[in-house]
């Protein structure tokens, strides 16, 4: 338990420059919303004509094709179509594959949803393709009943003149030929998601001729990753297996794997995929055993008296499970379990932590995991989750146990009423002893329950405070600034403060003098003075913040770091940067304007919040943080002073935004700077292990617990650092009677999962807004 003594603030860690903190190098970007999607292009007259000709009805007009199935089935047909592109095969077995293609029958056009550019040109393709090949005319008969293509080439081959034919195909083709891009083959493409481990990855055929630009390439990919995976926003980026940025369509390899990256995500390079591969061999041999009931539970080996499990049952009995119709063809085709559908997995996996006991000698090895929507879309993909943690000396986890002794057969067992699992290899299971645990075990088990579940106590001596606002100068005064209006004119008393601050309004940035009035000062922290500025042609307030570079000497990187951060953000819990100005003396950044002064000051005056007002401020504050941490960006000083709320007439918060980006950084290693504020701080910084995004998940469950009860859940009597530290790293803490008599166990257990002191399995941003308590009823606005 060793950690340096702590500074008061974070810009004074000196270790942090020696240790090389990671820093972002954020591209600037500005608003990245701007690159909202482009809608599909619009159909030309020749392809409008194309589309008369073909007298194809279709159903979704402006989308290309991409439901999972017809994906499915394009893939099939893609084997069977490359023959129409090579054309070296016989007719026969071209119009086969013609009218094996949806798009190319007219009945089963008319019900398809194909997109209204795949259908145009694949029926194109298919006409230029067959115009190639001395046709029979019974067979190209069927093509033409089939597809409906123009009349001039139904005469043709009907006549069975082969001289008209040629001269009225000729010209069918020179007309399409002049109205499209040569058909290419389609290739196979394969796409994982950025970051994401566990996802199998989805192949699609891509070809000129299905997306005739990157944008609608976009498109398919959001809504295919949107159906499997919670994605941040909409797909922008598409990456080599490397990292490397592709950017026109004609880069993608056929075969070959990408990776897509949504909003401005970096690319993160991981090992895509290498999860489901090594399981696929547990899929159940018989297929037709794929669809058992979710009440289905094969009899454990011990009480049917059979010595050895059936490792192929369990996989398989997985992959049936509780997916049924569910199964995803496309994107679980590589494991041996499906993957559920987003929907499907809402109902069946919500975050937590399980405990697992390693089947060897006794006492066993006790681990723990958390399960939740990223890691567990399948049965395989917890039993890798598990494999990955347990790290058996056989190898891969085949067989999972209850306490009890049941076998865990389907990926609901996971997150039912048993939290705790026995994880084998292939081993045999034959002895009942396996499943009694030794007192060793039991304790050990017991320990870690405790700190899941910490039970009341009674607090002994006085209640605990809250520690004094980081944010020193008159807070108080400012916060009623907040509500004066109107705001603008600066007053005398404002314009002294900010002579003393050694700010000089008559040296604004004239864009800022001309385009804002200035009002009072709303707040000051310790490097700034923040105004609240009136936009001069709509009376829009606006909050002026001016950084003094005199006090940040040395650490000038932060004040770029935090524009830097700002500017790639826009997120509506997320405090928006409007314009920034950078001048020797100060930086000037126009920001929005919150008008209910900051949570810390809020917490000062109702001293607690119900649960409800309280899940209102965490659901802000988490998908505040979910957003940062998609983008691989850690805030790194979360805490009260540093969100900013508002407040309805009642004095309610209803809206909570995160502002203050001065500590903000960009993850791509383990970061060691000692930063934060102490009564946030997470054990891992302390511990100078090592750490990441989850710190911010750490502060945020230190902040729930405060709104709760008013005091945070690690404190030291007499405001000393190092006893507030032990007990940070110690990880104990309590919810003390009486002060949390009327508090539900649902937020205790949500507080539990965030304040882990292992990061491992600390909840993540996302897993608190997948906890039951914060999906539960709110009204906001109740106390
Ligand atoms: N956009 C805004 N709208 C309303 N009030 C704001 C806004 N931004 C800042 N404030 C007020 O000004 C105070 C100081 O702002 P901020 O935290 O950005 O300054 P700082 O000097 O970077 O703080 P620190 O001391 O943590 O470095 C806040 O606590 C808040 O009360």
């Amino acid at each position: 338990m060793r950690y340096r003594k702590y500074r008061k603030y974070s810009w004074n860690s000196d270790e942090s420059s020696a240790r090389q903190t990671t820093r972002m190098e954020v591209q600037t970007v500005n608003n990245h919303l701007n690159n909202s999607l482009i809608s599909p292009p619009a159909l030309s007259q020749s392809q409008q004509a194309q589309l008369n000709n073909s007298i194809i009805t279709l159903s979704r007009s402006n989308s290309p094709a991409s439901s999972n199935s017809e994906i499915e089935k394009e893939l099939q047909d893609l084997d069977l179509n490359s023959s129409l592109n090579s054309g070296s095969v016989s007719l026969g077995a071209e119009l086969n594959n013609c009218k094996s293609n949806g798009s190319l029958s007219g009945a089963s056009t008319t019900s398809s949803t194909t997109g209204l550019t795949t259908s145009v040109t694949t029926a194109a393709a298919a006409a230029a393709a067959c115009v190639t090949i001395k046709p029979t005319s019974s067979s190209t008969e069927a093509l033409i009943n089939g597809n409906g293509a123009d009349a001039a080439t139904t005469n043709a081959v009907n006549n069975s003149s082969s001289a008209a034919a040629a001269a009225a195909v000729a010209q069918v083709k020179k007309r399409i030929s002049s109205s499209r891009t040569p058909t290419r083959k389609a290739r196979r493409i394969k796409f994982y998601r950025n970051g994401d481990r566990f996802y199998p990855g989805i192949t699609i055929p891509v070809s000129n001729e299905r997306y005739r630009s990157f944008e609608s390439l976009f498109e398919d990919l959001t809504r295919l990753l949107e159906d499997n995976v919670k994605i941040p926003g909409a797909v922008r980026t598409i990456y080599t297996m490397c990292g490397k940025k592709i950017s026109t369509l004609d880069e993608l390899e056929d075969g070959q794997s990408y990776v897509c990256s949504c909003n401005n995500e970096n690319f993160k390079k991981i090992e895509y995929n290498t999860s489901s591969q090594p399981l696929a061999n547990l899929t159940l041999s018989n297929k037709t055993n794929n669809r058992l009931s979710k009440t289905y539970r094969p009899s454990s080996p011990l009480k049917n008296g059979t010595t050895t499990y059936n490792s192929g049952a369990g996989g398989g009995v997985a992959g049936g499970g509780v997916a049924g119709n569910g199964t995803n063809v496309t994107t679980g085709a590589t494991n041996g379990s499906p993957v559920l559908k987003l929907s499907e997995r809402d109902s069946v996996v919500h975050p937590r932590i399980v405990t697992l006991i390693r089947n060897g000698t006794k006492p066993r090895n006790i681990m723990r995991l958390l399960l939740n929507k990223r890691n567990s879309p399948s049965f395989d993909h917890v039993l890798t989750a598990i494999t990955q943690v347990v790290r058996l000396d056989t190898g891969y986890v085949r067989k999972v146990f209850t306490l009890s002794g049941s076998p865990v057969v389907q990926l609901a067992d996971f997150f039912g009423p048993d939290d705790i699992f026995f994880a084998y290899g292939t081993e045999r299971v034959n002895n009942p002893d396996d499943f009694k645990l030794e007192p060793d075990e039991h304790k050990a088990i017991q320990a870690i329950r405790k700190s899941l579940r910490t039970a009341g106590t009674t607090y002994k001596g006085p209640k605990p405070k809250m520690p004094v606002k980081s944010k020193n100068l008159n807070s108080a005064k400012h916060q009623q600034n907040h509500k004066q209006e109107p705001c603008d004119q600066i007053v005398d008393e404002d314009l002294a403060a900010l002579n003393e601050s050694g700010i000089d309004t008559s040296e604004l940035p004239s864009v800022i003098r001309e385009r804002y009035a200035l009002g009072q000062i709303i707040g000051d922290g310790n490097f700034a003075v923040v105004l609240k500025i009136k936009d001069r042609q709509n009376g829009v307030p606006y909050a002026l913040k001016i950084i003094d570079k005199s006090k940040c000497k040395g650490k000038e990187h932060y004040i770029d770091a935090e524009v830097r951060v700002m500017k790639k953000l826009q997120h509506p819990h997320i405090i928006s940067l409007v314009m920034d100005v950078d001048q020797q003396a100060n930086m000037y950044l126009v920001l929005e304007y919150v008008s209910g002064g900051d949570l810390f000051d809020a917490i000062t005056r109702v001293t607690r919040f119900s649960e409800n007002q309280s899940r209102v401020m965490i659901k802000h504050l988490a998908s505040a943080m979910a957003y940062l941490h998609s983008m691989s960006i850690v805030h790194r000083d979360i805490k009260p002073e540093n969100l900013l709320v508002e407040l309805d007439a009642n004095g309610y918060v209803t809206e909570l935004k995160l502002a203050d980006f001065g500590l903000a950084c960009e993850v791509t290693e383990p970061l060691y700077a000692v930063c934060g504020t102490p009564t946030y701080v997470a054990p891992e910084i302390l511990m100078e292990t090592g750490y990441g995004l989850k710190i911010d998940v750490w502060a945020a469950g230190i902040i729930l617990y405060i709104l709760l009860c008013g005091f945070p859940p690690f404190v030291s009597p007499d405001n000393q650092q190092e006893p507030l530290f032990d007990a940070i790293i110690s990880g104990v803490y309590e919810f003390p009677e009486p002060y949390w008599s009327d508090i539900g166990d649902g937020v205790r257990d949500l507080i539990a999962n965030m304040l882990q002191s292992d990061p491992e399995v600390r909840f993540t941003s996302e897993d608190i807004l997948d906890h039951y308590w914060t999906l539960g009823e709110c009204n906001e606005y109740s106390s």
